[in-house]
């Protein structure tokens, strides 16, 4: 008997010692992970607005006990304030740099091109004899610069004598001689302004100058009448442009993205409009802004003259219902040569071509085109384009562009 009650005091001491050890171990172990169940009730205590610990994104300046403020309660900004927002910054406008003196600056780059024709000549004026056969190379070097027929014989019929009654010739005697010439070819007194004053109408009202450019696709129309806008902003006057070359929308673009760099405005109707309304809105807008130049820019298509002279003729009528047309400037690219004669006189019977824009003189040594064109259609060179650079267009000056072509 008192066997079996010290066996029973022994296992209720063994389990009282195991059930507290086991308690000890539970107590040290980790807390399981919270279940799903858990958290979501645990956010939802945190919405309700009880304290809980700070979460990802809390704003510390808000206090814990302070309302919360859902997407519903925040008000957005009315449409136009947001698309305003939302508008890409319109591009910083450009100062383009002054007109005068571009052609002396550029000089190097003309000197460049026309190497051939004035290095040629002095070349060959410098020989010991000037015989026949050397005049005749003379008369071949001006012909292959594009000078034209009639000038060259000119120019060569008035050297020949010069050399033979001053006797005597020096290198520096021979350059100036070859000056004096070229510069009677290329013509010292004809008006080389681009006529950009405009007027004032019948009712009193100030009307602006319209000019419009014209000239075949390719010839760098659109790129000079940008060039223009910017010759005209750099003189300190206002620019609308009318991009009335409706034949190719990508036109229409250029020549805005042109107006946008210098703050002028681009009127432009839709591809394949037609070209005289919107040479009409241009001119319109002109007005009612007050502008001092309407630039617009027309479309060259050559397919068929009758076709070319019903639409640049109808630009021309419909632009002048508001008031004259003060410049017909024709693109004509120096590159083409001969071809670019063709054009020149097709367009001069199509509309009063007023004053020549030569492009692409950079890139070439045929400055000759500039004597021959002029004599062509009777009308003065006022432009030359130099290069692809926004500024790289030049009022035309006799002096620097035949130093530049003699070295
Ligand atoms: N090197 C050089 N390139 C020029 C000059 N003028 C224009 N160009 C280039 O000639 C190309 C044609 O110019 P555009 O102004 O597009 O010619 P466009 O006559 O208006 O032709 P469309 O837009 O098709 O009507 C462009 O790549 C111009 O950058 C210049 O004086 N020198």
């Amino acid at each position: 008997m008192d066997i079996l009650i010290l066996v029973a005091i022994i296992a209720v001491v063994a389990v009282v010692a195991i059930s507290a050890l086991s308690i000890t171990l539970r107590r040290r172990e980790p807390a399981p992970p919270p279940s799903r169940v858990e958290e979501g009730e645990e956010k939802a205590r945190e919405r309700a607005g009880e304290p809980g610990e700070p979460q990802i994104g809390d704003d510390a300046s808000v206090g814990v006990d302070e309302e919360r403020r859902t997407i519903e309660d925040v008000a957005l900004p009315p449409a136009e304030e947001a698309e305003a927002l939302a508008e890409p910054e319109a591009p910083p406008i450009e100062v383009p740099e002054p007109t005068a003196g571009r052609l002396v600056r550029l000089r190097a780059r003309l000197a460049r091109s026309q190497n051939t024709l004035g290095r040629g000549l002095l070349t060959l004026l410098s020989r010991e004899r000037l015989d026949d056969e050397t005049w005749d190379e003379i008369e071949d070097t001006l012909l292959t610069a594009d000078v034209g027929v009639g000038p060259t014989q000119e120019l060569v019929g008035r050297l020949r004598e010069r050399v033979r009654v001053l006797g005597t010739r020096t290198p520096e005697e021979l350059r100036a001689l070859l000056r004096e010439e070229l510069l009677a070819l290329v013509g010292t007194d004809l008006d080389r302004a681009v006529h950009t004053e405009g007027g004032v109408s019948e009712s009193g009202e100030e009307r602006p100058a319209v000019v419009l450019v014209v000239g075949v696709n390719g010839t760098g129309k659109t790129t000079t009448t940008g060039k223009l806008a910017r010759v005209l902003v750099a003189d300190g006057r206002s620019v609308v442009l009318g991009a009335a070359d409706t034949f190719r929308a990508a036109a229409a673009d250029q020549l805005q993205t042109w107006g946008q760099r210098v703050g002028a405005r681009t009127v432009r109707g839709p591809e394949g409009g037609d070209p005289a309304s919107v040479a009409f809105d241009a001119v319109r807008e002109g007005i009612a802004e007050g502008a001092d130049v309407v630039l617009v820019d027309t479309a060259g298509r050559l397919h068929t003259k009758a076709g070319l002279m019903d639409e640049l003729g109808k630009v021309k009528r419909v632009v002048e219902k508001q008031g004259p047309v003060n410049e017909v400037l024709l693109v004509l690219d120096a590159t083409t040569g001969q071809n670019g004669l063709v054009q020149a006189r097709v367009f001069a019977e199509v509309v009063d071509v007023t004053g020549i824009a030569l492009t692409k003189l950079d890139g070439t040594a045929k400055g000759g085109i500039v004597v021959a064109v002029q004599r062509e259609l009777g009308v003065p060179v006022k432009l030359v384009g130099l290069g692809e650079g926004p500024d790289d267009l030049a009022p035309f000056d006799p002096e620097a562009f035949v130093d530049a072509l003699i070295g």
